[in-house]
């Protein structure tokens, strides 16, 4: 029998304000999660993506907090500006009692709005390691209240370097606080550090949650050798038409490049990486949410903890070194319950790797062959059908139908209809250029096709 959220001893007050949410019942790793960080006990809890982690540990600090005492209580890092924001915005509409002050920190954001927050009284401050030292050395923030901490995406904090600067920032805490470290994903160094900063720490592992959510339709496009990557990216979106998507990759440089090529053959796309400014980053997130953009080229900045409703599909434009880098990134699609589909590109070169990540989730990843002309337009074709037979319920119709009469005095009637849907499918991007552009790699020189492999390797190990 699952709990709820009353019995896991949350307020009448706060148990409303979830229902309003719509949120009817705790998912297990918020069942497991909360009455323990109640008792005020350490605890690590992992759970797969998009299960709903920021509640597990938001509701219980919300009710921890005291919201008559003016000065800040408990503090979350998070690895990315993104996830401090998206955090803080939860933990807002859980809230339930307006003066209750729950504040974002984080870089590439003016200074000094956040420091007016701080000195009229923030109860809850959620930020990244970097803006919350320089708060500190500014004496601004100050931490000697805090009595509960959480590190979300913990293992992301260790492999991004953020340690020594968690470490700093945990002196300021007092060693009566209780911490928690949240992730999908813990490597064994995550436990080594837990020793250091959790004391006597409860384990929650629900789920299986190394592992992608079984909503999750998990697939590999085949990118022969000496064809195209960009060419075989295009194709599949063509044949899988994803409402909405986010396609990773390894490089700021790959995704300006990626995008500049999807944007001049027509589709709504945009870039998302760390050479953008805040503002921008932002914003662009904002239209991504909103739907006015369809598709986002990012890089792994967007793998972590950000949450789009109904994303419908994530794209690996190269297969992910790191089981846990493949396992974030997918995890964006088929959250709270919803369905999604995950593709991998993959060369013959990385055939093995996509395996081993298929063995580490515990699922097959189904390979199928690059798209062809043929199943291109087949699609297209699908496509066109469904608009006319939307066009043939409308209005408008009619005003179209004098110029059949006309027409049809000296044309067949069949053949204006089907020189109407050419005409119609003509506004489709250019499909022979695209497949031209495979076919063209097809014969490019096996030397060549190398030579762009092993700098695209290379491109990898710079920054996201
Ligand atoms: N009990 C609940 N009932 C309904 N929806 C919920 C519940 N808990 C969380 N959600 C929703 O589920 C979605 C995913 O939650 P959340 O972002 O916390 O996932 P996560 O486990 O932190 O994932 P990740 O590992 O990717 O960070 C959010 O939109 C959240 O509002
Ligand atoms: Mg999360």
């Amino acid at each position: 029998m699952t709990l709820s959220f009353e019995q896991l001893g949350l307020s009448a007050q706060r148990v409303a304000c979830l229902k309003s949410l719509g949120f009817e019942a705790p998912t297990p790793i918020q069942s497991q999660a909360i009455p323990i960080f109640l008792e005020g006990r350490d605890l690590i809890g992992q759970a797969q993506t998009g299960t709903g982690k920021t509640a597990a540990f938001s509701l219980p600090i919300l009710e921890r907090v005291n919201p008559d005492l003016k000065v800040v209580q408990a503090l979350i890092l998070t690895p990315t500006r993104e996830l401090a924001m998206q955090v803080s915005q939860a933990m807002q509409s859980f809230k339930a009692d307006a003066a209750l002050r729950v504040l974002a920190v984080y870089g590439g954001q003016a200074i000094d709005p956040q420091i007016a927050q701080l000195k009229r009284g923030v109860h809850i401050v959620v930020g990244t390691p970097g803006r919350v030292l320089d708060l500190l050395e500014r004496q601004v923030l100050k931490l000697d209240h805090v009595n509960c901490f959480v590190l979300d995406e913990a293992d992301e904090m260790l492999n991004m370097g953020f340690i020594p600067d968690v470490t700093t920032i945990l002196n300021q805490v007092p060693e009566t606080r209780q911490a928690a470290f949240f992730s999908a994903t813990m490597s064994p160094a995550i436990f080594r550090l837990a020793k250091q900063f959790l004391d006597n720490p409860v384990n929650i592992k629900v789920e299986m949650p190394q592992a992608t959510p079984n909503r999750i339709r998990q697939i590999g496009y085949a990118v022969p050798r000496r064809w195209s990557r960009p060419a075989v990216l295009q194709a599949v979106l063509e044949l899988e038409d994803p409402t909405s998507a986010i396609i990773f990759v390894q490089t700021r440089r790959e995704a300006a490049d990626l995008t500049q090529r999807l944007q001049s053959a027509g589709y709504s796309a945009d870039e998302y990486h760390g050479d953008l400014s805040q503002h921008q980053r932002e914003r662009l997130l904002h239209r991504f949410k909103q739907g006015s953009v369809r598709w986002v080229v990012a890089t792994d900045i967007a793998a972590r903890g950000i949450h789009v409703d109904e994303l419908s599909h994530v794209i690996n434009y190269t297969v992910p070194d790191q089981h846990e880098t493949y396992v974030h990134r997918i995890g964006r699609t088929g959250r709270a319950g919803s369905c999604g589909t995950a593709i991998s590109l993959v060369h013959p070169t990385e055939r093995y790797q996509l395996r081993g990540i298929g063995h580490h989730v515990n699922q097959e990843i189904q390979m199928l062959p690059a798209p062809t002309r043929a199943q291109i337009e087949a699609r297209r074709f699908e496509h066109l059908t469904t608009q006319i037979q939307d066009v043939l319920q409308g209005e408008r119709l009619a005003s179209f139908l004098p110029l059949v009469s006309e027409l049809s005095e000296e044309y067949d009637t069949r053949a204006i209809a089907a020189a109407a849907l050419q005409l119609a499918f003509d506004q489709y991007p250019p499909i022979g250029n695209q497949l031209d552009a495979i076919y063209q790699g097809k014969s490019r020189s096996r030397a060549t096709s190398a030579r762009s492999e092993r700098s695209r390797k290379s491109l990898s190990t710079k920054g996201v």
